[in-house]
């Protein structure tokens, strides 16, 4: 583990997810490192990236350095398999986010046999990424150190609601133990201080500060709306 303690660092903290998706023009990890980098001068408590190339380049920051691979063309994408999540913990991730659904994973693992595995090759910490309550209690039975909402409204367990699904957090924060990362659909400041509230431990937010083509969306559409 790259700091000594990651989730105090991120506690009550805003982490900035900086990703780029396949074919786009900011898909390149030294574009990532400089967008996580400006991240940081705005208060990022830290961030999240994806792919091993944007790990690598990010893992000298100062903060802790959530790591992800996203892989396949199944329901389980996020690190889906204990390999990847192995190179994404020899890449320099502070914290290792995993599918934390209890769909079948790839290499027929289930997700406690994941972190076992895990375990044995690295001591950072392991963030289950959740799509409900029962993915959330059923990770942290299966000892994931933090549970995400990131996956909520993307796998048939809960509604793709418009914000974040407060709901969740806040009946995670009631039955779980482990620390709460909002994830999802944060778009503006008011949103993320609701999830907060709702018992975050803390937030993460991606779109809306680092995919300027999808912000672009947002105001094209309105100024189109506006003229019509
Ligand atoms: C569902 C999925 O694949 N989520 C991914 C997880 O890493 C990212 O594409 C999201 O950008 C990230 O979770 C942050 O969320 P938002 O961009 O909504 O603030």
């Amino acid at each position: 583990m790259r700091l000594a303690d990651p989730l105090e660092q991120l506690r009550g903290g805003l982490i900035v997810s900086c990703q780029a998706y396949p074919g786009e023009a900011m898909r390149d990890p030294r574009t990532m490192a400089q967008v996580a980098a400006a991240a940081l001068v705005g208060g990022a408590a830290g961030i999240r990236v994806q792919g091993i190339g944007d790990i690598r380049a990010t893992a000298h920051l100062p903060v802790p350095v959530v790591g992800l691979w996203k892989d396949g063309d199944r329901d389980v994408f996020i690190t889906p398999t204990l390999d990847h999540a192995r190179a994404v913990a020899d890449a320099g991730a502070d914290i290792i986010a995993v599918d934390g659904t209890r769909r079948d994973r790839p290499d027929g693992l289930t997700l406690g046999e994941t972190i076992q595995g895990l375990r044995m090759h690295t001591d950072a910490l392991i963030m289950a990424d959740c799509g409900s309550l029962d993915d959330a209690l059923a990770a942290e039975e299966a000892g994931a150190d933090i549970l995400g909402t990131t996956l909520s409204g993307y796998t048939g367990e809960r509604p793709k609601t418009t914000g974040p699904d407060l709901e969740l957090i806040e009946l995670m924060a009631a039955r779980c133990r482990r620390p709460i990362v909002a994830e999802g659909r944060i778009h503006t400041p008011a949103q993320a201080a609701d999830a907060i509230a709702a018992g975050a431990f803390a937030v993460c937010v991606g779109t809306a500060i680092t995919h300027p083509s999808t912000i672009t969306t947002w105001f094209a559409d309105a100024v189109a709306r506006a003229r019509a």
